[in-house]
């Protein structure tokens, strides 16, 4: 079960705009972990489909979340450390990014649509439209308790976010800087 050993990899997941790339970037560079950004691992066709305005199906997910799947899979079988941002929004996803591993754990962006719509507004230079983030909100099922997941409120500043995950995966930066 996800959470039972110290994780090799980070996956920090949310709705779009939630802030994933922001605060993973920010976490693997607190940690010394390498930052991976799930948006790259997209086929060419998915980004096309929602730069255009349209929500993507499972079917255009399994391919996604099983690029990221093996990369967690490679960094992890290499003892490396890896942090990567990726939506992750039905439990069923989280089960094909785990693969039944028990060293990934899951960060829970958790933040209002109103919050999150204002963010968006003022984003700049993505492919995502903000128009999408009410089919996000519907496609989103929160993890619950058994995923061993970290949740953290949107609703602070980066620096406050990292600091509370940190404290959630009871370690400090330092200790695993030499890790990544
Ligand atoms: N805690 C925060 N406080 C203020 N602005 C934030 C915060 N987190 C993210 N942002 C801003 O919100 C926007 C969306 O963040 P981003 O990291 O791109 O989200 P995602 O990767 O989930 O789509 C960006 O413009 C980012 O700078
Ligand atoms: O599963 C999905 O519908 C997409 O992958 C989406 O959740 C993801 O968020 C996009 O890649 C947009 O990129 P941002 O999340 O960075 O806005």
């Amino acid at each position: 079960m996800a959470g039972a050993e110290p994780p090799c990899a980070l996956i920090v997941m949310g709705v779009s705009g939630s802030g994933k790339s922001t605060v993973a970037e920010a976490l693997g560079k607190r940690l010394g972990w390498r930052f991976e950004d799930g948006d790259s691992f997209h086929p060419a066709s998915n980004v096309a489909k929602m730069a255009a305005g349209h929500p993507l199906t499972d079917e255009d997910r399994w391919p996604w979340l099983n690029a990221i799947a093996d990369e967690v899979e490679r960094t992890c079988k290499a003892d490396g450390h890896v942090i990567i941002a990726c939506s992750a929004l039905k439990h069923a996803y989280r089960d094909v990014l785990l693969r039944g591993r028990d060293d990934v754990r899951f960060v829970f962006l958790k933040g209002t649509q109103e919050l999150i719509a204002d963010r968006l507004a003022h984003r700049k230079g993505h492919f995502m439209p903000p128009e999408l983030l009410t089919s996000q909100f519907r496609t989103l099922e929160p993890p619950d308790a058994g995923e061993h997941v970290i949740t953290v409120s949107i609703d602070e500043t980066i620096e406050a976010i990292v600091d509370g995950v940190l404290r959630q995966l009871k370690f400090g930066g330092e200790k695993h800087k030499a890790m990544s």
